[in-house]
């Protein structure tokens, strides 16, 4: 297999990508989110966001939401971390964690970030986390039912 699966274009082999995580690499993964939280930009909703990536080759890549004087410019933690991603060669996602400071309910990702999170995969899992490290997982496809992607435009 292509290591950085560069070759897999524009859809991905989630099928072949394990997903049993540890109960170690879930905490691990869930703890990155919470600390790439700590370099949000966000004066203007003050409602800071991290997200913590698990490519198919174990390595983690964070992002945090940044926002803009212009608020339509804004980007999320989620998108930033798969921007991040995909510009340093890694396509084909495990899963990825969100963190937020809300203490009362899981943070769940918008719709254009479900969206951008489709296009590399429906098979793939979101840990939803809460600051004392407890979490919802859902698959993509879970939270994006029923929609359009890359193999509708070949
Ligand atoms: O899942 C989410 C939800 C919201 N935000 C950001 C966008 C904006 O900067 C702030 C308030 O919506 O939180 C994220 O980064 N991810
Ligand atoms: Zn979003």
């Amino acid at each position: 297999m292509d290591k950085n699966n560069l070759s897999e274009n524009p859809t991905h082999i989630q099928e072949q990508v394990s997903r049993q995580l540890s109960d170690e690499t879930v905490k691990n993964l869930i703890d990155q989110s919470h600390e790439a939280k700590k370099q949000a930009y966000c004066p203007y909703s003050k409602f800071r966001v991290g997200a913590a990536l698990l490519t198919f080759d174990d390595s983690v890549i964070t992002g945090c939401n940044v926002e803009n004087a212009c608020y339509n410019l804004g980007i999320c933690a989620e998108r930033n971390a798969i921007s991040k991603a995909v510009s340093e060669g890694s396509r084909t996602f495990k899963a990825i964690a969100i963190a937020s400071d809300k203490d009362d309910e899981f943070i769940s990702p918008c719709g254009g970030c479900r969206q951008f999170m489709r296009e590399f995969g429906l098979n793939w899992d979101v840990y939803l986390s809460k600051p004392d490290g407890s979490y919802r997982k859902m698959t993509v496809e879970e939270l994006l039912p029923v929609s359009f992607g890359p193999d509708h435009i070949k």
